[in-house]
């Protein structure tokens, strides 16, 4: 049985539409990254998915129950690090963790969880005085509170430093290795890429791809990034480079002196003599593999920049 599953979902407010006819599965035991830019839909699903607002339409399920008719028994089963760090001011870290086992009716020990991501120092001190970082954290051991069966992760690296965001990769591959599934959200592919088993990626409350990090890898795999500084560059002349067999998508960056980006999944040469074909002059050009963070780009940036 599917750890989530999400049902044609629509959410609209007022005349926005966050979620268009959404449809994913989380399997139970993956890491599952929700990856898309700012505004995308991620916290709408995921605040639908735990009954904090009412869909429009369709239907989502956690581990078979329906989320708005079992929504107790989920929210027992599952850690949630919300989107914005939402703690008292005066209350220290233990009494933040006293909370969240006593409602859970778990024995955790907060000294443990603490320790585990890196707030023991501060466990006796009130969560006013926190950073960023460190609400974070806090809110993080909140969210493992009683080895819940699934975890619903909001971005959670905001506010953390490289360090702090590599322990939380970390506790989500602990967890995972402990039966867990996670759900995670984050608009930064990198941050998926290293612990996540598959990635669906949300644009304009729209599913536009999902795939293992592999397959999304082999997508691009092949695909070279191609620089080439050219003293001057027109519309016709970049239409001929889109136009080549070998291209994928080809756009200008700059002005001064313009620098054309081209993918390209076969040979860089005929970008080059197209190019030149047309009495362009060549400055440079580089070529790069097209990473994960390119792919991501292309499913939600739109791939065209057009020419100056
Ligand atoms: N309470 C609300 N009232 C009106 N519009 C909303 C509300 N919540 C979200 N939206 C809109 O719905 C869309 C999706 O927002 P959502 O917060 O789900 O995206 P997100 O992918 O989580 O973005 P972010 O990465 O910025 O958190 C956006 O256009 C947003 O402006």
């Amino acid at each position: 049985m599917p750890a989530i599953t999400v049902d044609g979902l629509s959410k609209s407010y007022g005349r926005t539409l966050a979620l268009e006819d959404l449809s994913f599965q989380v399997e139970e035991g993956e890491v599952f990254g929700f990856l898309g830019p700012n505004g995308a839909g991620k916290s709408t699903t995921i605040n639908v998915i735990l009954d904090f607002i009412r869909p429009t339409n369709g239907q989502v399920t956690v581990h078979g129950m329906d989320a708005q008719a079992h929504s107790r028994d989920i929210r027992a089963r599952t850690g949630v690090l919300p989107e914005g760090v939402e703690t008292y001011d005066r209350l220290t870290a233990r009494q933040h963790l006293e909370f969240a086992i006593d409602s859970k009716g778990t024995t955790d020990d907060p000294e443990a969880l603490l320790e585990r991501v890196g707030l023991l120092d501060a466990i006796d001190k009130k969560a006013g005085g926190y950073s960023k970082g460190m609400s974070q954290r806090l809110m993080l051991a909140m969210a493992l509170v009683g080895e819940p069966d699934l975890l619903i992760l909001d971005e959670p690296s905001t506010g953390l430093d490289p360090n702090g965001a590599r322990e939380m990769r970390e506790i989500v591959r602990e967890e995972n290795a402990r039966g867990a599934t996670v759900f995670f959200s984050s608009h930064i592919m990198e941050q998926v890429e290293a612990v996540c088993d598959r990635v669906g990626i949300l644009r304009d409350g729209e599913m536009v791809a999902v795939d293992t990090v592999e397959g999304l890898r082999d997508s691009a795999g092949g695909a070279t990034t191609l620089r080439v500084t050219v003293d001057r560059i027109d519309d016709d002349a970049l239409a001929a480079v889109r136009a080549l067999s070998d291209v994928t998508t080809a756009t200008v960056d700059g002005q001064d002196p313009p620098v054309v980006v081209a993918q390209v999944d076969g040979s860089k040469t005929a970008v080059l003599g197209e190019l030149e074909d047309r009495g362009i002059e060549i400055r440079d050009f580089s070529t790069r593999e097209a990473s994960l963070e390119d792919v991501f780009q292309s499913y939600t940036t739109g791939t065209e920049v057009e020419a100056q």
